[in-house]
Protein backbone atom coordinates (compact mmCIF):
# COMPACT_ATOMS: atom_id res chain seq x y z
CA UNK A 1 0.00 0.00 0.00
CA UNK A 2 1.17 3.23 -0.86
CA UNK A 3 2.45 4.87 2.78
CA UNK A 4 1.13 8.40 1.34
CA UNK A 5 -2.10 6.58 1.35
CA UNK A 6 -2.30 6.43 5.28
CA UNK A 7 -5.05 7.56 7.23
CA UNK A 8 -4.26 11.10 9.63
CA UNK A 9 -2.04 11.27 12.26
CA UNK A 10 -4.35 11.88 15.12
CA UNK A 11 -4.85 11.79 18.84
CA UNK A 12 -1.37 11.08 21.34
CA UNK A 13 2.26 10.21 20.72
CA UNK A 14 4.16 9.06 22.77
CA UNK A 15 8.01 10.08 22.73
CA UNK A 16 9.73 7.46 23.34
CA UNK A 17 12.64 7.65 25.48
CA UNK A 18 15.91 5.60 24.48
CA UNK A 19 16.41 2.36 26.62
CA UNK A 20 19.94 2.09 27.53
CA UNK A 21 21.55 -0.37 30.22
CA UNK A 22 23.53 0.66 33.24
CA UNK A 23 27.23 1.26 30.61
CA UNK A 24 25.24 3.61 28.46
CA UNK A 25 24.68 1.13 25.20
CA UNK A 26 21.30 1.10 24.06
CA UNK A 27 19.53 -1.82 25.16
CA UNK A 28 17.11 -3.11 22.89
CA UNK A 29 15.31 -5.70 25.23
CA UNK A 30 13.28 -2.82 26.57
CA UNK A 31 11.57 -1.65 23.37
CA UNK A 32 8.66 -5.00 23.42
CA UNK A 33 7.87 -4.54 26.69
CA UNK A 34 7.54 -0.85 26.15
CA UNK A 35 5.05 -0.44 23.60
CA UNK A 36 3.19 -3.13 25.29
CA UNK A 37 3.03 -0.61 28.29
CA UNK A 38 2.23 2.19 26.31
CA UNK A 39 -0.86 0.30 24.67
CA UNK A 40 -1.96 -1.28 27.45
CA UNK A 41 -1.52 0.95 30.30
CA UNK A 42 -1.68 4.03 28.66
CA UNK A 43 -4.01 3.61 25.34
CA UNK A 44 -1.40 5.55 23.34
CA UNK A 45 -0.87 3.88 19.62
CA UNK A 46 1.58 6.20 18.13
CA UNK A 47 5.26 6.87 18.86
CA UNK A 48 7.59 9.34 17.87
CA UNK A 49 11.33 7.65 18.19
CA UNK A 50 14.82 9.16 18.26
CA UNK A 51 13.44 13.20 18.99
CA UNK A 52 14.19 14.79 21.60
CA UNK A 53 13.03 12.78 24.73
CA UNK A 54 14.63 9.76 22.93
CA UNK A 55 18.30 12.02 22.91
CA UNK A 56 18.54 11.23 19.10
CA UNK A 57 21.25 14.09 19.22
CA UNK A 58 23.10 12.09 21.49
CA UNK A 59 23.17 9.02 19.58
CA UNK A 60 25.43 7.97 16.51
CA UNK A 61 23.71 7.39 13.59
CA UNK A 62 24.55 3.73 13.47
CA UNK A 63 22.95 3.38 16.81
CA UNK A 64 19.77 5.43 15.25
CA UNK A 65 19.02 3.35 12.93
CA UNK A 66 19.54 0.41 15.40
CA UNK A 67 16.80 1.70 17.49
CA UNK A 68 14.47 2.78 14.57
CA UNK A 69 14.64 -0.72 13.28
CA UNK A 70 13.79 -2.54 16.25
CA UNK A 71 10.78 -0.06 17.31
CA UNK A 72 9.49 -0.78 13.94
CA UNK A 73 9.85 -4.06 13.77
CA UNK A 74 8.10 -4.39 17.44
CA UNK A 75 5.59 -2.17 17.09
CA UNK A 76 4.39 -3.77 13.94
CA UNK A 77 0.69 -4.90 14.11
CA UNK A 78 0.46 -3.14 16.95
CA UNK A 79 1.16 0.61 16.56
CA UNK A 80 -1.06 2.69 14.42
CA UNK A 81 1.95 4.76 13.55
CA UNK A 82 5.58 5.21 14.33
CA UNK A 83 7.31 8.43 13.05
CA UNK A 84 11.28 8.33 13.06
CA UNK A 85 13.05 11.37 13.90
CA UNK A 86 15.98 11.60 11.35
CA UNK A 87 16.81 14.98 11.92
CA UNK A 88 20.55 16.04 11.82
CA UNK A 89 23.33 18.76 12.14
CA UNK A 90 24.36 16.95 9.07
CA UNK A 91 22.25 16.83 5.49
CA UNK A 92 23.83 14.01 4.71
CA UNK A 93 23.31 12.18 8.11
CA UNK A 94 19.73 13.30 7.58
CA UNK A 95 19.17 11.84 4.18
CA UNK A 96 20.64 8.42 5.33
CA UNK A 97 18.61 8.09 8.22
CA UNK A 98 15.39 9.09 5.94
CA UNK A 99 16.23 6.36 3.49
CA UNK A 100 16.83 3.78 6.58
CA UNK A 101 13.41 4.76 7.75
CA UNK A 102 11.71 3.95 4.16
CA UNK A 103 13.79 0.92 4.11
CA UNK A 104 12.28 -0.53 7.44
CA UNK A 105 8.81 0.40 6.67
CA UNK A 106 7.93 3.61 8.97
CA UNK A 107 5.03 4.97 8.70
CA UNK A 108 6.29 8.51 8.95
CA UNK A 109 9.68 10.87 9.23
CA UNK A 110 10.23 14.28 10.79
CA UNK A 111 12.74 16.33 10.64
CA UNK A 112 14.01 19.34 13.12
CA UNK A 113 15.77 22.57 12.57
CA UNK A 114 19.42 22.51 11.86
CA UNK A 115 20.51 23.93 15.21
CA UNK A 116 24.51 24.67 15.25
CA UNK A 117 24.20 26.23 11.56
CA UNK A 118 20.56 28.12 12.03
CA UNK A 119 18.93 28.42 8.82
CA UNK A 120 18.99 32.20 7.91
CA UNK A 121 14.99 32.02 6.77
CA UNK A 122 11.82 30.05 6.13
CA UNK A 123 12.52 29.63 3.05
CA UNK A 124 16.30 28.30 3.45
CA UNK A 125 14.52 25.92 6.37
CA UNK A 126 11.99 24.73 3.81
CA UNK A 127 14.98 23.82 1.01
CA UNK A 128 16.53 21.94 3.86
CA UNK A 129 13.74 19.93 4.01
CA UNK A 130 13.08 19.21 1.16
CA UNK A 131 16.47 18.25 0.50
CA UNK A 132 15.84 15.62 3.09
CA UNK A 133 12.17 14.57 2.11
CA UNK A 134 13.33 14.49 -1.32
CA UNK A 135 15.33 11.03 -0.68
CA UNK A 136 12.29 9.35 0.87
CA UNK A 137 9.35 10.32 -1.07
CA UNK A 138 6.95 7.54 -0.30
CA UNK A 139 7.02 8.58 3.36
CA UNK A 140 5.07 11.22 5.15
CA UNK A 141 6.93 13.54 6.66
CA UNK A 142 6.72 15.78 9.19
CA UNK A 143 8.84 19.43 10.38
CA UNK A 144 9.49 18.80 13.86
CA UNK A 145 9.28 22.86 15.37
CA UNK A 146 11.17 22.97 18.88
CA UNK A 147 12.49 27.11 19.05
CA UNK A 148 12.90 26.88 22.31
CA UNK A 149 16.14 24.32 22.08
CA UNK A 150 16.98 24.89 18.48
CA UNK A 151 16.96 28.53 18.43
CA UNK A 152 15.11 28.46 14.96
CA UNK A 153 12.50 31.15 15.54
CA UNK A 154 11.09 31.02 12.06
CA UNK A 155 6.97 31.28 12.25
CA UNK A 156 5.84 28.12 11.01
CA UNK A 157 3.20 29.41 8.75
CA UNK A 158 5.99 31.57 6.86
CA UNK A 159 7.42 27.63 6.49
CA UNK A 160 4.20 26.53 4.95
CA UNK A 161 3.66 28.37 2.32
CA UNK A 162 3.42 26.30 -0.93
CA UNK A 163 5.39 23.13 0.88
CA UNK A 164 3.22 20.75 -0.53
CA UNK A 165 4.97 21.91 -4.11
CA UNK A 166 8.61 21.19 -2.95
CA UNK A 167 7.79 18.39 -0.50
CA UNK A 168 4.88 16.20 -2.15
CA UNK A 169 5.41 14.07 0.93
CA UNK A 170 4.01 16.74 3.58
CA UNK A 171 1.65 15.54 5.90
CA UNK A 172 2.12 18.07 8.78
CA UNK A 173 4.17 19.80 11.90
CA UNK A 174 5.53 18.76 15.58
CA UNK A 175 4.68 22.29 17.40
CA UNK A 176 6.78 22.32 20.21
CA UNK A 177 6.41 26.30 20.60
CA UNK A 178 4.06 28.41 22.91
CA UNK A 179 2.95 31.18 19.76
CA UNK A 180 -0.23 29.66 19.62
CA UNK A 181 -1.02 32.97 17.18
CA UNK A 182 1.33 30.88 14.88
CA UNK A 183 -0.12 27.66 15.80
CA UNK A 184 -3.56 28.86 14.60
CA UNK A 185 -2.38 30.34 11.14
CA UNK A 186 -1.19 27.34 10.43
CA UNK A 187 -4.09 25.43 11.61
CA UNK A 188 -6.48 27.81 9.21
CA UNK A 189 -3.70 27.35 6.28
CA UNK A 190 -3.99 23.29 6.48
CA UNK A 191 -4.84 20.90 4.34
CA UNK A 192 -7.20 17.94 3.92
CA UNK A 193 -3.99 15.62 4.62
CA UNK A 194 -2.35 17.32 6.53
CA UNK A 195 -1.93 17.04 10.79
CA UNK A 196 -0.81 19.60 13.29
CA UNK A 197 0.12 18.06 16.53
CA UNK A 198 1.14 19.85 19.85
CA UNK A 199 4.02 19.28 21.68
CA UNK A 200 4.14 21.69 24.70
CA UNK A 201 1.82 18.77 26.94
CA UNK A 202 1.62 21.57 29.65
CA UNK A 203 -0.86 23.76 27.20
CA UNK A 204 -2.54 20.48 25.09
CA UNK A 205 -6.04 21.82 25.95
CA UNK A 206 -5.39 25.26 24.22
CA UNK A 207 -3.92 23.98 21.53
CA UNK A 208 -6.90 21.46 21.14
CA UNK A 209 -9.27 24.77 21.58
CA UNK A 210 -7.16 25.98 18.47
CA UNK A 211 -7.66 22.52 16.40
CA UNK A 212 -5.33 20.55 17.11
CA UNK A 213 -5.52 17.02 15.28
CA UNK A 214 -3.45 15.14 18.12
CA UNK A 215 -0.43 15.82 20.17
CA UNK A 216 3.31 14.29 20.46
CA UNK A 217 4.82 14.72 23.94
CA UNK A 218 7.10 12.87 26.69
CA UNK A 219 4.48 12.52 29.57
CA UNK A 220 2.23 10.94 26.99
CA UNK A 221 4.39 8.07 28.04
CA UNK A 222 3.26 7.94 31.79
CA UNK A 223 -0.23 9.70 31.57
CA UNK A 224 -1.01 9.33 28.24
CA UNK A 225 -4.39 7.68 30.01
CA UNK A 226 -5.48 10.78 31.88
CA UNK A 227 -4.42 12.93 28.60
CA UNK A 228 -6.87 10.77 26.39
CA UNK A 229 -9.40 11.50 28.60
CA UNK A 230 -8.90 15.18 28.56
CA UNK A 231 -8.75 14.81 24.52
CA UNK A 232 -11.94 13.25 25.04
CA UNK A 233 -13.93 15.23 27.48
CA UNK A 234 -12.90 18.43 25.42
CA UNK A 235 -14.12 16.53 22.37
CA UNK A 236 -17.48 16.08 23.71
CA UNK A 237 -17.52 20.05 24.71
CA UNK A 238 -16.92 18.86 28.59
CA UNK A 239 -14.45 21.94 28.77
CA UNK A 240 -14.63 22.14 32.73
CA UNK A 241 -13.61 18.44 32.79
CA UNK A 242 -10.53 18.91 30.31
CA UNK A 243 -9.48 21.86 32.50
CA UNK A 244 -9.63 19.94 35.42
CA UNK A 245 -7.26 17.94 34.00
CA UNK A 246 -4.67 19.80 32.18
CA UNK A 247 -4.90 21.73 35.43
CA UNK A 248 -3.89 18.30 37.50
CA UNK A 249 -0.81 18.28 34.81
CA UNK A 250 0.38 21.43 35.14
CA UNK A 251 0.40 21.21 39.36
CA UNK A 252 2.68 17.97 38.57
CA UNK A 253 5.09 19.52 36.24
CA UNK A 254 5.51 22.65 38.55
CA UNK A 255 5.95 20.48 41.40
CA UNK A 256 8.73 18.65 38.98
CA UNK A 257 10.11 21.55 37.74
CA UNK A 258 10.76 23.11 41.23
CA UNK A 259 12.97 20.61 41.86
CA UNK A 260 14.74 20.32 38.21
CA UNK A 261 12.68 18.24 35.64
CA UNK A 262 15.28 17.75 32.79
CA UNK A 263 15.65 15.01 30.80
CA UNK A 264 17.25 13.04 33.44
CA UNK A 265 14.29 13.56 35.34
CA UNK A 266 12.02 12.34 32.91
CA UNK A 267 13.70 9.56 32.07
CA UNK A 268 14.18 8.21 35.51
CA UNK A 269 10.33 9.11 36.48
CA UNK A 270 9.50 6.93 33.48
CA UNK A 271 11.08 4.28 34.87
CA UNK A 272 9.53 4.89 38.10
CA UNK A 273 6.17 4.71 36.84
CA UNK A 274 6.47 2.06 34.77
CA UNK A 275 8.40 -0.22 35.93
CA UNK A 276 10.72 -0.53 32.93
CA UNK A 277 14.14 -0.12 33.33
CA UNK A 278 15.31 2.82 30.72
CA UNK A 279 18.52 3.30 32.54
CA UNK A 280 20.64 6.09 32.32
CA UNK A 281 20.48 8.96 30.36
CA UNK A 282 23.78 9.67 28.15
CA UNK A 283 25.57 13.10 28.61
CA UNK A 284 25.95 15.79 29.09
CA UNK A 285 22.11 14.90 30.46
CA UNK A 286 22.99 13.89 33.87
CA UNK A 287 21.29 11.10 35.62
CA UNK A 288 18.89 11.96 37.98
CA UNK A 289 18.34 10.44 41.91
CA UNK A 290 15.55 7.44 43.11
CA UNK A 291 14.71 9.43 45.57
CA UNK A 292 13.77 12.74 43.64
CA UNK A 293 12.36 10.64 40.83
CA UNK A 294 10.46 9.18 43.80
CA UNK A 295 8.94 12.15 44.84
CA UNK A 296 7.97 12.98 41.61
CA UNK A 297 5.82 9.90 41.27
CA UNK A 298 4.59 9.71 44.68
CA UNK A 299 3.00 13.36 43.67
CA UNK A 300 1.50 11.51 40.28
CA UNK A 301 0.11 9.19 41.98
CA UNK A 302 -1.51 11.40 44.40
CA UNK A 303 -3.23 13.98 41.71
CA UNK A 304 -3.85 11.14 39.61
CA UNK A 305 -4.99 8.21 41.60
CA UNK A 306 -5.58 5.33 39.00
CA UNK A 307 -1.67 5.09 38.52
C1 LIG B 1 11.54 20.00 25.46
C2 LIG B 1 10.74 18.73 25.36
O1 LIG B 1 11.21 17.66 25.67
N1 LIG B 1 9.52 18.86 24.93
C3 LIG B 1 8.63 17.75 24.84
C4 LIG B 1 8.15 17.60 23.44
O2 LIG B 1 8.23 18.44 22.61
C5 LIG B 1 7.43 17.91 25.74
O3 LIG B 1 6.69 16.72 25.73
C6 LIG B 1 7.83 18.26 27.15
O4 LIG B 1 8.67 17.26 27.67
C7 LIG B 1 6.60 18.40 28.05
O5 LIG B 1 5.73 19.32 27.51
C8 LIG B 1 6.99 18.79 29.45
O6 LIG B 1 7.51 20.09 29.49
C1 LIG C 1 8.31 15.56 22.64
C2 LIG C 1 8.92 15.16 21.40
O1 LIG C 1 8.30 15.11 20.42
C3 LIG C 1 10.28 14.75 21.43
O2 LIG C 1 10.74 14.42 22.48
O3 LIG C 1 10.90 14.73 20.38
Amino acid sequence: MDPLAVKNLTGLVAATFTPLNPQGEINLSVIGPYIDYLIEKQGVNSIFVNGTTGESMSLSVEERKTLANDWCKKAKGKMDHVIIHVGCMSLKDSQELAIHAAQIGADGIAVISPSFFKPRSAEVLRTFLQEVASVAPSLPFYYYHIPAITGVNVLVRDLLEDIEKVIPSFRGVKFSGSDLMDFGQCVSYSQPKWSFLYGMDEQLIAALAMGANGAVGSTYNYIGSNMNELISAFEKGDIAKARTIQFKMQELLSFAMKLGFDLGVNKQLMSVVSGLCLGPPRLPVMQCSDAHALSIAEKLRRLFPEH
